[in-house]
């Protein structure tokens, strides 16, 4: 019998769910690429492994998400993937629709699955954590960086941001970002309503990213000189909306599982250990 899978994406960031209840699957980074490809595999921009908290941890009740990003690389959090994660739980009867607690590399996330399909996610703190720029085409935009749980760098312009070429990653100050970054460009559009796009470490320009808006919302109450807020973040795969609060922040957006399935045994043998 071939390993199961679902696919699923919130706004449009889309991800391969790999059910692993013993922790045995082997996921390797050459088996992460294979499968995030969009032409050899399912493809994705990301792998969301769905591993118990006591099997990965080895204490605890629930799930862990275990988020690869489609490089093969590991990331601390994956905002989209945590309410795709949910979704997946209440699903396949893992978890009870309502409030339940994901485990990540960033720490235990609060979420709640609404009757809706959304998903309501309590994301940690957002923090500031200096100032920074990106280059593109030549052009250096200032940012703000931001990490929520994840690094970002947060560049709130007037350039339109459907006028950006980000088929290639953004310059950044190494020495900042020694792991790399999201960068993430951001344009006001109105009172508590931003538009966004993304590109995503380990991955490229993505259709959405919840710690990317998580971080514009943040970065962007910085500037104005506020610490609580709240805003809309449009991206070019739907619309989300963000709440900062003191210390703490929420992201509620939908989650969508498309479909479900097996692997063949034989590619996934192919593509080795
Ligand atoms: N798409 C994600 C972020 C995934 C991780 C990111 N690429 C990183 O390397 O930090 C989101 O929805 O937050």
């Amino acid at each position: 019998m071939g390993i199961e899978f679902v696919k699923g994406h919130g706004t449009e960031n889309d991800f391969v769910v790999l059910p692993d209840p013993d922790g045995t699957l082997e996921l390797t980074d050459s088996r992460v690429r294979a499968l995030c490809d969009r032409s050899r595999g399912l493809g994705a921009d990301g792998v969301l492994r769905v591993v118990p908290n006591k099997v990965f941890a080895g204490s605890g009740d629930g799930w862990f998400m275990d988020y690869r990003n489609a490089d093969g690389s590991i990331a601390e959090m994956c905002g989209n993937g945590v309410r795709v994660f949910a979704a997946y739980l209440v699903d396949a009867g893992l978890a009870s629709p309502g409030e339940f607690v994901v485990g990540t590399r960033a720490g235990d996330r609060p979420v709640v699955v609404h009757e809706d399909g959304s998903v309501t996610v309590q994301m940690g703190p957002a923090r500031v954590t200096g100032a920074s720029a990106a280059t593109l085409g030549g052009v250096s935009f200032p940012g703000v960086a931001v990490d929520v749980g994840n690094p970002h760098l947060v560049c709130v312009t007037d350039v339109p941001i459907a006028s950006l070429d980000l088929a290639v990653a953004p310059g950044r100050d190494q020495s900042m970002f020694p792991n790399g970054v999201n960068v993430e460009f951001v344009n006001v559009v109105g009172p508590g309503a931003l538009a966004m796009r993304v590109h995503e470490r380990g991955v490229g320009e993505t259709r959405s990213c919840g710690t990317g808006t998580v971080a514009v919302v943040a970065a962007r109450l910085h500037q104005t000189g506020a610490v609580t807020g709240q805003s809309t973040v449009d991206i070019p795969g739907g619309r989300v909306a963000v709440t900062i609060g003191e210390g703490e922040s929420t992201l509620t957006g939908p989650a969508v599982l498309v479909a479900r399935g097996e692997l063949s045994d034989a590619w996934w043998s192919s593509l080795g250990e």
